[in-house]
């Protein structure tokens, strides 16, 4: 799903009236009647002091109109206009008279914090002040408004987005907004809800199809998506029942030090559950029994020293190399890898203690093979580039350090950034159970066993980090976020596989 710009809704919303020879009216009418449905889905019926607190705009206008429906459907509805100016809009103000003519308990204004109203931890809260169009902070009562209805402890719903959060910003540390339960947001999700610095005010998310003009939504160019199973579906290659191993590639898995050959053993037994033809691994000797007694559906070459990799001869010609896990950061080790660098073309994925290395060596930058990944968690990333100001500084820095080397970047976190072709791909699927040892090692055999099957290494990328959150989420439904781990991820890619095509 793209992710668009506020300019950009702004444009779809009046090309929509447009070309649907609607009015604005009409447009939030359909909005606001979606919002309603959700409601009162979820509510059915209950005699719930419902407080909608409506700016003066046009989110303020959508609360309106979700106010006069839940009225006319019989719940118990208050109704606040947070009167920070007198510059109404149109449709607020269509909508206010509206609302009148609903009914005689007329909404409260707010000018100051004299007015602020009584909320219950029992009310359900609806946050309509500010939408896409804030373009300043909070300020003075207004800031203190939503600081009041957060310490309010009552279930917030947010409207289109978390009033107080801007879309194309991180607020400041004392700015105010809203901390939703639940942001209902229309038409696309905005990028600001995905960010680690701001996606906590959003709560739960639920993107409405308000039925914006179709043609602008797909011909419209974005640098961000969403990546959700319809987008991972797309990626997915069948296999053709004419195949044997040598149609799926072979991933070379070179990392492990004494005592962290677990990582590799991770890593390998991932490339081979997503499907990789054949899984070789290149560690150091003390490695050697554990892997062929652990995983013997994979070759083992090891290096000529016992706890570290010094060396790595490894004579073969595989279709891609998955470097990094366990290998510590030995000069010697260092020295092995800028040999391998220098005598591999195809592009290779770099993880852990290989993006140390990077980072401590800049120089090994321009060996790597064009279109590599690296799968940077954020403390390796800043270790790699340096520190930034906020998120989107780092999204700057990021799209920046990529296309200078040719790379794709696979940026770790509760949504993962997959970063690529000038584009950013945010994942959508994955639990915080997935915080635990090995996860990575698991995500890097994951790509490294697609990219052996000729998935482009962004593509790869995209579609690993799905199905490695979607193995996580199949693993929590069933052993809870605590008792998940790494290995779990591995043994269920075969569910996370069969959930791309289940409805
Ligand atoms: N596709 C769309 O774009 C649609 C938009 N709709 C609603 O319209 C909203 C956008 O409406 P508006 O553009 O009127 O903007 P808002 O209602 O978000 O904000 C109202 C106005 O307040 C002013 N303002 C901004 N920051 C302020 C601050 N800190 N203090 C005081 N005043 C401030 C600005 O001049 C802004 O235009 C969306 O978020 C959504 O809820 C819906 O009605 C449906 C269709
Ligand atoms: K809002």
């Amino acid at each position: 799903m793209k992710i668009f710009s506020a300019a950009q809704l702004k444009k779809a919303d009046e090309l929509t009236i447009k070309i649907q020879g609607i009015t604005s009216t009409q447009l939030m009418e359909r909005a606001a009647s979606l919002v309603t449905n959700e409601i009162d889905k979820r509510l059915q019926n209950a005699d719930i002091a419902i407080k909608i607190f409506c700016g003066i705009g046009n989110n303020g206008g959508d609360g309106l109109v979700i106010a006069r429906q839940l009225i006319e459907k019989g719940y118990r509805v208050k109704v606040f206009v947070v009167n920070y100016s007198d510059n109404r809009s149109q449709d607020f103000l269509i909508n206010y008279d509206r609302l009148k003519e609903t009914t005689n308990d007329w909404p409260e204004y707010i000018k100051d914090e004299g007015d602020f109203p009584e909320i219950d931890p029992n009310d359900f809260v609806i946050d309509a002040i500010f939408g896409i169009g804030l373009n300043r902070p909070l300020e003075g009562w207004i800031g203190e408004l939503v600081t009041y209805i957060n310490q309010s402890k009552a279930f917030i719903l947010a409207i289109d987005m978390p009033s107080g959060l801007f879309s194309d910003r991180v607020p400041a540390e004392k700015d105010c907004l809203i901390s939703a339960n639940f942001t209902l947001s229309f038409q696309t999700p905005k990028l600001v809800f995905f960010l680690p610095q701001t996606m906590d005010y959003v709560g739960d998310l639920q993107v409405l199809d308000i039925g914006l003009d179709r043609d602008f939504l797909s011909s419209e160019k974005t640098n961000y998506e969403l990546i959700n199973k319809h987008e991972a579906r797309t990626l997915y290659k069948p296999r053709k029942s004419n195949s044997h191993k040598g149609n799926y590639g072979h991933a070379l898995v070179i990392g492990g030090s004494y005592g962290k050959i677990g990582s590799v053993l991770l890593s390998t037994k991932a490339a081979l559950r997503t499907g990789a033809g054949l899984v070789s691994t290149f560690i150091p000797k003390c490695g050697y029994n554990i892997l062929q007694t652990a995983l013997p559906e994979a070759m083992v070459i090891t290096d000529k020293n016992e706890e570290k990799l010094t060396n790595i001869d490894h004579r073969m010609d595989p279709s891609v190399i998955c470097f990094g896990m366990g290998a510590g950061k030995d000069p010697k080790t260092v020295e092995a890898f800028k040999e391998l660098l220098q005598k591999t073309e195809k592009p290779m994925l770099i993880d852990a203690d290989g993006l140390n290395m990077i980072s401590e060596n800049q120089e090994l930058l321009e060996f790597l093979p064009k279109k590599s990944l690296l799968t940077p968690h954020p403390k390796e990333l800043q270790r790699l580039i340096g520190d930034w100001n906020d998120d989107f500084e780092k999204i700057e820095k990021v799209q920046e350090f990529t296309q200078s080397h040719d790379l794709v970047l696979v940026l770790k976190g509760s949504h993962t950034f997959v970063f690529g072709e000038g584009h950013v791909y945010i994942n959508n699927s994955g639990n915080p159970g997935m915080a635990t040892a090995g996860s990575g090692d698991v995500l890097s055999g994951i790509i490294a066993g697609l990219i052996s099957q000729q998935y482009s290494s962004l593509a790869a990328a995209i579609l690993g980090v799905y199905l490695h959150g979607i193995s996580g989420d199949i693993v929590a439904e069933n052993r809870s976020y605590q008792a998940l781990i790494s290995g779990d991820i591995v043994e269920n890619m075969g569910a996370a596989f069969q959930a791309l095509f289940a409805d």
